[in-house]
């Protein structure tokens, strides 16, 4: 028997409907709205109004929606075949600028296959393999923030995040072919909704904007299939992304080219908007500064990591994550129809103070302490077989991120009002773009992007050359202009960052801290 089209909700009888969870009666162009430009203040309300479970309609044909509110319901739903809950063909607008291989557009067997061949490039091992590449980009970015100056931290973060897809997992590192790639990568990753519209009117392609999009596309596919082929013939010493694929996968060119493009896409907007809500959240609240500076003195990473963990939990990066069924299934206490899409809203579950007391307090420590979230309430990344690939990945980035700007700044906010979050495609972002203010946490510190004659004098007769140890990696150190890195002191600001570099590192070299521990 040919397959039934999947039912829309207009095609449900009445009988169906009306088993259907209850919900809003409003027109579905007025619940699409308010679903996509105010989802966080819409789902809330029609959680109080219907209860856990509600239905919505969207458009187009006024598709029905269930969403879900209950960590139990929503691991129903993580836990049943991934053959009965799609998430891949609700992506299918995507096709045009990730490919049709792309791991976010499979599902069934082709996604089970592909996402096994990702996987060990996002393995414990291979995580620890980046950290000391995203920590280095870190180091550079965080040294040229202006000091004593209010700025936009999401901004930075975006770029900083762009940097570490390109360089830990593109794995390019020529300086001319950066050049080359970073312009048009930060065109391609600034898809706005009327350039998805492309993916679901394809003659739209043809014109401009869209045009000129897919033009910018072709010379990033152009740089990224070259690449691929380089890396093809020399894998040895390489440490990135790309290159482990290439050694633990057998690839075809136009399927890594997808995954890459796919990486980028949910990898960087993403990370820099949990990092950029986490320093907007550490700038208002100064006991949880503290908390985050100690610990990254200490190197106490799974502190850091709980600020990452708990800013990722108070403003949800993605607030929900659909599937669609494939067939009737019971869900919720509910039997919904083949064809129903079913949203689990992680925002919903991170607010609620049966399992976060007090759940519009920003307490890392509540992921630290002897009765942490319970499993299935902390769900920032998805779950089931779609749960984000790059889960432990962003995490890490985060925690490298965090720790060396929070061992070098204190950071204030300018404006301590809450920013609101702001829908950006897919994702929720802060609407001010995160704005702080950083200061030096040493008073000896020049400031940041000032050369300054004297301290580089104060500098070299204070430094005291001789065998050391770099405390991160145990190697002896010779003193002046010798190793890079962090030295001793007081949690290891002092840095070398190289000539030409825009920090207060003038020349090769590094400096020791005249006050180790005294600043702090
Ligand atoms: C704070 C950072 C991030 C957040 C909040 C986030 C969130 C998510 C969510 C909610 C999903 C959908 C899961 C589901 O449907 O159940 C997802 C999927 C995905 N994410 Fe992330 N993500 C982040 C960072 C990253 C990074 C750094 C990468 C890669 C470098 C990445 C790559 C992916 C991919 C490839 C998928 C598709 C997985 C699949 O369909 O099997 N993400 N992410």
């Amino acid at each position: 028997m040919a397959p039934t089209p999947l039912l829309g909700a207009r095609t449900l009888d009445r009988q169906t409907a009306r088993t259907l969870p209850p919900g809003p009666r409003l027109p579905t162009l007025a619940q699409t709205v308010l679903f996509a430009s105010h989802r966080k203040t819409f789902f809330p309300r029609m959680r109080e109004r219907y209860g856990d479970v509600f239905t919505i309609r969207l458009v187009p044909s006024s598709r029905v929606v269930v969403v879900l509110s209950r960590p139990d319901h929503i691991r129903e739903v993580f836990g049943q075949p991934p053959s009965v809950m799609h998430a891949g063909e609700g992506n299918t607008v995507l096709e045009p600028i990730m490919g049709s291989h792309s791991l976010l557009l499979l599902d069934d067997e082709d996604h089970v296959r592909m996402r096994r061949q990702l996987m060990p490039a996002f393995s414990g091992q291979a995580l620890r393999g980046y950290a000391g590449m995203v920590a280095e980009l870190a180091r550079a970015e965080v040294a040229k923030w202006p000091v004593g100056k209010p700025f936009k931290l999401h901004q930075r973060m975006r770029d900083l995040t762009l940097e570490v897809i390109l360089q830990v997992v593109f794995g390019v590192t020529d300086s001319a072919r950066l050049d080359q790639l970073r312009p048009l990568l930060d065109k391609i990753v600034s898809v706005s909704p009327v350039i998805m519209l492309g993916g679901f009117y394809p003659a739209l392609l043809r014109m401009p904007p869209w045009r000129t999009y897919l033009t910018t596309q072709l010379k990033v596919d152009e740089i990224l299939y070259d690449e691929i082929a380089r890396r093809r013939g020399n894998l040895a010493g390489r440490n990135d992304v790309l290159s482990r694929l290439l050694a633990a996968g057998n690839w075809s060119d136009v399927e890594l080219r997808d995954q890459l493009v796919t990486l980028l896409l949910a990898g960087h907007e993403t990370t820099a908007t949990a990092l950029a809500w986490a320093f907007h959240e550490l700038a208002r609240r100064p006991e949880e500064l503290e908390f985050g500076q100690r610990a990254a003195d200490a190197g106490a990473d799974d502190e850091l990591e709980a600020i990452v963990k708990e800013a990722m939990r108070l403003h949800p990066v993605v607030y929900q994550v659909g599937r669609r069924l494939t067939e009737t299934a019971d869900v919720a206490g509910y039997r919904l129809p083949r064809g129903t899409t079913i949203m689990a809203a992680m925002g919903l579950v991170h607010r609620d103070p049966q399992h976060f007391p007090v759940p519009e307090d920003f307490r890392p420590r509540r992921f630290l302490e002897d009765d942490p979230p319970a499993p299935g309430t902390w769900i920032p990344f998805g779950g089931g077989a779609r749960r984000c690939i790059g889960a432990g990945f962003s995490l890490m980035e985060g925690t490298e991120i965090l720790r060396e700007a929070l061992k070098l700044y204190n950071f204030h906010a300018p404006n301590p009002t809450p920013e609101p979050a702001k829908p950006k495609n897919v994702t929720l972002v802060p609407s001010r773009g995160a704005e702080v203010q950083v200061t030096p946490r040493c008073p000896k510190l020049p400031r940041a992007n000032t050369r300054s004659r004297t301290w580089d004098r104060t500098r070299r007769r204070e430094q005291q050359p001789g065998p050391e140890q770099d405390p991160r990696t145990g190697t002896p150190t010779e003193g002046w202009n010798t190793s890079r890195g962090l030295r001793t002191g007081c949690g290891g600001w002092e840095q070398d960052l190289g000539p030409g570099n825009s920090g207060w590192g003038v020349s090769a070299g590094y400096f020791l801290c005249p006050a180790p521990g005294r600043c702090v």
